[in-house]
């Protein structure tokens, strides 16, 4: 028996689209062992029940993937699911799935990949770099894929952060949120996001967390996200009211992160007020950064 935990992902995290994710300390764990055959998946907790437990499951499926890149045939499969990274939120968990499917199936077949051939294969299932890399190793992850290549740098989260992560009820997959995003955008956009997400970058490095609020704005796709949902416009608007400025969509949506540290309480407050304004059912998860990604035993 194989048993991979797997954290889920805060990617973006603003103006660092498709290249900047945090690891959080929220985790999915799945068992597998090989059997004599057929196909055998139990899910259970969050979301279980919209979850396929079939051929097409995604833990499964990227298995397969893979077992082909091994070139390992197994005679059968059981997969046992313990969920609790809500799906379709926001909170990476296709690439909890899929960086778990991965490490689970080399671990059955004694380890053959190393990390950078795991990390290529869940790239290539998922298709960006800034979930499944930070679920594989933790941290705060700088990610770039060019020319079917990934290079990532990754350093420790900063342990004064936290997350307070509002989660609605509303689903929005990764793939619906990412066909809202313009073709082209102006260029003084592009340098914006530039100078922000380089800012963000630094400063979550060098520990100068006074600086996360000027550096976590973005112009490439959260103006265009938050109208995939009628409360997330005015909620990042009130926000800005209230000077809550560290703010940010988590992933493609639709939970939204309040980053902070030190004490904020009345920031924090406020934050939970214009959430529970929203007409949604909305629920917390009050998480901290992970700097050790994806285990196996
Ligand atoms: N625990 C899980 N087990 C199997 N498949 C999952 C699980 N969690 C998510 N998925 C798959 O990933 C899809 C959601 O992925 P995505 O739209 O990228 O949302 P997210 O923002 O959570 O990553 C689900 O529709 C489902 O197909
Ligand atoms: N860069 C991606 C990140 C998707 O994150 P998820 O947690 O919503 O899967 C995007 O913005 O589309």
């Amino acid at each position: 028996m194989i048993r991979v935990k797997v954290p889920a992902t805060t990617a973006n995290i603003g103006p660092g689209f498709d290249c900047l994710g945090i690891a959080l300390s929220l985790y999915n764990e799945i068992e597998v062992e090989e059997i004599d055959n057929g196909l055998i998946i139990d899910i259970e907790g969050r979301d279980e029940e919209k979850i396929e437990k079939n051929e097409n499951n995604l833990v499964y499926q990227s298995m397969l993937k893979t077992f082909q890149r091994i070139g390992y045939q197994p005679k059968g499969i059981k997969i046992k699911q313990y969920n609790r990274i809500p799906i379709a939120r926001g909170l990476g968990s296709s690439a909890a799935c899929i960086v778990g499917g991965v490490m689970a199936a080399n671990g059955l077949c004694g380890k053959p990949l190393s990390t950078e051939e795991m990390l290529e294969l869940a790239v290539e299932i998922e298709g960006h770099p800034d979930n499944v890399t930070p679920a594989l190793v933790g941290g705060v992850v700088v990610s770039c894929k060019d020319e079917g290549q990934t290079t990532y740098i990754r350093f420790d989260v900063h342990e004064a952060l936290k997350f307070i992560v509002a989660i609605p009820e509303v689903e929005l997959s990764t793939k619906a949120s990412r066909g809202v995003l313009p073709e082209t955008i102006a260029f003084q956009d592009a340098v914006m996001n530039v100078g922000k997400s380089s800012l963000l970058v630094a400063a979550l490095m060098s520990g100068e967390l006074e600086k996360l609020s000027f550096a976590l704005k973005d112009r490439l796709h959260q103006p265009y996200r938050i109208k995939l949902m009628d409360s997330l416009e005015n909620i990042f608007t009130r926000g800005e009211d209230l000077g809550l400025n560290q703010l940010f969509l988590s992933g493609a949506g639709p939970s939204i992160i309040y980053l902070t540290w030190g004490e904020e309480a009345e920031k924090e407050k406020k934050f939970y007020h214009i959430i529970k304004e929203a007409p949604e059912e909305w629920t917390f998860q009050v998480l901290a950064g992970d700097n050790k990604g994806t285990s196996i035993s």
